[in-house]
């Protein structure tokens, strides 16, 4: 609801619907009643609107898309229109964010000033929508055309400093005034002025003059930037009328932009991967704990054992989160190397100004070097970071636990190995859990957080809530093999050699790929990741070229189908972009270049085995990379090793840039059609037999067809719950 009071001679509309203050249909009801109370009260000179509690309204109430309220009227335009032709000053008294819906209500106003915290923005595009209440018509006459383009078609939130330089916000209020009185106090100062030019649908265009230069550079970055989306290039193009058109016909521009985008399975993934992003945060172990239930332990300290690619990243995440933060390598030059990147780091930061001078003194003083594990026995929290390697692990967990405190909760960032047999190595398997980074670990949003057969309550709360300070997306996930992400991702690489075995070169899948929305394709990904981690890993299994005995055939192992094309290329030194060269060349640069050394690897392959390459669809590519992952996303559900297909989704798009206008591997499913999908795995499994296992129907994606067609996604869990009670 919204509330009206009086001070003296200006009326106060407060938007009061927590926690955001979003424009649901019963406020814009408000809204619009209130506006016609202040404007035929001719005691009132003035109106203020504002937002109670945390925020200025950052939107439109984003639970009513897709369903008809959303069209109810009033809407937001009517109520922007309302505010814009009042005959009184209308303030929009700005503080939190003033998203969306909410700053097309405050570019509706004759005034807009803001506390100096706060933030502005058009982030509809990240819903792949654009702004649909006269935002892509209003912010470029006043902030022009070329800024309008950059903040609509990217959705980033800006200090309102930045608004006030771009003369969108009026006046700042500084970091502890009374927001509410001073735009009263303004609002007053305001009665009496004209307020011909503040009307915002009577003005102009400043830069329109440039329109096409603009949407050509425009175009351009956002495609590059953007790949595959849909709602940017509309955005553009609907920006472009505010330049070209009479504000009504650009208003008529955007309405059927916004009606085209409403309808796009793309805007409904962003919208799902909206929710979904809060969603994870709502874990549940089952049989062990909720979020509701489960308390965290208080951690003020964090030791870091292994100092390497990851330790450096976990480390410098732990800094930022404001805990004193123990580094450990028993070496002293791989401590001393170790300490100079993370303090070079935090140096870098203060540089970028991305943290304050203040918060980089902090962070400095906040590193504890220590080459012994007795240095870190009263430590709360320990993330161990070294070799891939079970029994190294094991061992620094059994010293660990006959070191630390107690209470200390011992958490290992492996990306494949078992946490309940690194836990066993302990005498506290209650308080051993996984904590998997990403590569950069101080960059990359994902944590994923593996809960082992006995860790406790305490312990999972607690490692979800430092994923929660350190600002990462943490999603919870039960032990297995590879997790969830890299268990899926396997697969996904598995295939892709076994199409350039058939059928094409890297650089023809990576395309596809790309074309798709992934910012790189798997192959350009490999070389920069370095080909050599996976090799690692498959010299673990036993299973490289050159592991196996002479006359083992090049393609089997055991029963199972192999293709050895990514051993070559590691024992040929080919590691990726690191030694320059990999499934691709660089020329001193990061652009990969298709190399005939590589194609000459795989036809010289192909001609030994008698393989006839043949010609392949990017539809087969497409599916055949995809379709893998998304039957082993069934698998680990079923298993119950992820508790809801949005944590899978989360992952992908975190961990592993899955393009987010397509949702996840889970909801693109659910895009496609879980009947379709099923049809194309069942088929390759006919075809590829028991040698290629990814491609063997998990039994919930047959279950589901083959009782519910293609349910909700919402509704898988629910559906597979309710059968497995009856079963
Ligand atoms: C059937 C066909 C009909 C066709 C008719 C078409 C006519 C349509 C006309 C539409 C006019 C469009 C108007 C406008 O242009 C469109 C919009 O405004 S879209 C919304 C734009 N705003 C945003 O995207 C902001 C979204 N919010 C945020 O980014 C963040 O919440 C925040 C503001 C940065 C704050 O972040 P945090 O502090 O971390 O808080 P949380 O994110 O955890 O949020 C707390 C809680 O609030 C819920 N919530 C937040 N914003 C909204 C919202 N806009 N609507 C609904 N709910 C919202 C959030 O989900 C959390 O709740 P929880 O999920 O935890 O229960
Ligand atoms: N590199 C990645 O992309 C990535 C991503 C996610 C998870 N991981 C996992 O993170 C862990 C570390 O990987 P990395 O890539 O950082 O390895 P790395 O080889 O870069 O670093 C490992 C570090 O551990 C140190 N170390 C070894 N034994 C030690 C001991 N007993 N005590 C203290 N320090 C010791 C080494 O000196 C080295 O600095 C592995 O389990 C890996 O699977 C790696």
């Amino acid at each position: 609801m919204a509330l009206y009071s009086r001070e003296d001679d200006v009326a106060i509309i407060a938007v009061n619907n927590p926690p955001m203050n979003a424009l649901s249909h019963h406020v814009r009801k408000d809204l619009i009643k209130f506006l016609k109370v202040a404007e035929a009260d001719e005691n009132v000179t003035a109106i203020v609107l504002c937002g109670d509690g945390r925020t200025f309204p950052v939107g439109a109430d984003i639970k009513e898309f897709h369903k008809s309220v959303s069209a109810l009227g009033p809407t937001i335009i009517d109520i922007v229109h309302a505010l814009e032709k009042s005959s009184k000053p209308t303030v929009a008294a700005i503080h939190g964010s003033a998203l969306g819906g909410g700053l097309e209500l405050a570019l509706g106003c004759h005034y807009r000033i803001a506390m100096s915290t706060s933030k502005v923005g058009l982030p509809e595009v990240k819903l792949g929508i654009l702004p649909g209440a006269g935002g892509t018509q209003r912010l470029p006459r006043v902030i022009g055309l070329d800024n309008a383009m950059k903040w609509i078609a990217y959705g980033h939130h800006h200090p309102a400093g930045v608004g006030a330089s771009l003369g969108l916000i009026d006046r700042i209020v500084a970091k502890g005034g009374d927001i509410r009185r001073s735009a009263i106090l303004f609002a007053r100062s305001m009665v009496g002025k004209g307020l011909g030019q503040r009307r915002l649908s009577n003005v102009s265009v400043p830069d329109a003059s440039k329109v096409e230069e603009l949407m050509a550079k425009h175009l351009k970055e956002v495609g590059l930037r953007t790949r595959g989306a849909l709602a940017p290039v509309v955005c553009l193009q609907v920006i472009k009328s505010s330049a070209l058109l009479s504000y009504k016909d650009g208003l008529e521009s955007e309405r059927q932009g916004m009606m085209t985008l409403l309808a796009s399975s793309e805007s409904k993934a962003q919208i799902y991967s909206f929710f979904s992003e809060r969603q994870v945060s709502k874990w549940n172990a089952p049989g062990i704990a909720n979020h509701a239930t489960a308390k965290p332990m208080q951690v003020r300290s964090i030791a870091v054992v292994g100092l390497g690619t990851m330790g450096r990243g976990i480390a410098i995440s732990s800094l930022k989160a404001g805990k004193k933060t123990y580094v450990v390598e028993l070496n002293s030059k791989a401590l001393a190397a170790g300490v100079k990147y993370i303090r070079g780091y935090i140096e870098t930061m203060k540089k970028r100004a991305q943290i304050s001078e203040e918060q980089a003194a902090a962070m400095q003083s906040a590193i504890i070097p220590v080459s012994s594990y007795n240095g870190i026995a009263n430590v709360d929290l320990v993330i161990e970071a070294v070799f891939e390697n079970m029994k190294i692990k094991k061992e620094i967990f059994g010293k660990l636990d006959k070191v630390c405190k107690p209470s200390t909760i011992l958490a290992s960032n492996t990306s494949t190995l078992d946490i309940d047999e690194i836990a066993s190595a302990t005498k506290r398997p209650e308080k051993v859990a996984g904590m998997h980074f990403f590569a950069p670990a101080h960059i990359m949003l994902l944590l994923e957080n593996i809960y082992g057969r006995k860790s406790s309550a305490e312990t999972i709360a607690t490692i979800m809530d430092i994923g929660k300070q350190m600002k990462k997306i943490t999603v919870l996930v039960g032990n297995c093999v590879g997790f969830v992400g890299n268990r899926m991702y396997g697969y996904y690489t598995t295939e892709s050699v076994f199409i350039l075995e058939e059928a094409a070169y890297p650089e023809q899948v990576d395309k596809v790929l790309t074309d798709y929305g992934f910012a790189m394709g798997r192959f350009q990904v490999g070389d920069l990741s370095g080909n050599d981690i996976g090799y690692k890993i498959r010299t673990g299994l036993g299973i490289t070229h050159k592991q196996q005995p002479a006359g083992t055939p090049e393609r089997k192992r055991g029963v199972l189908r192999y293709c050895p094309l990514g051993d070559f290329l590691v024992e040929k030194g080919r590691l990726g972009l690191k030694v320059g060269k990999g499934w691709y060349k660089y020329e001193g640069s990061r652009t990969p270049i298709p190399d005939p050394e590589v194609r000459k690897i795989i036809d010289e392959y192909r001609t030994r085995h008698h393989i006839v390459p043949r010609d392949i669809s990017s539809e087969e590519v497409l599916q055949r990379m995809l379709y893998p992952l998304i039957n082993e996303g069934f698998k680990i559900l079923e298993e119950g090793i992820a508790a809801n297909p949005w944590d899978i989704d989360m992952i992908y798009q975190y961990g592993y840039a899955w393009p987010r206008h397509t949702g996840g591997p889970m909801y693109y499913a659910f895009t496609i059609g879980l009947p379709q999908v099923l049809k194309v795995i069942e088929e390759h499994w006919k075809a590829a037999g028991a040698s290629e296992p990814h491609w063997q129907p998990s039994t919930m994606l047959t279950w589901l067809v083959e009782n519910h067609g293609n349910p909700d996604i919402s509704q898988w869990m629910p559906l597979m719950q309710k059968h497995k009670s009856k079963t």
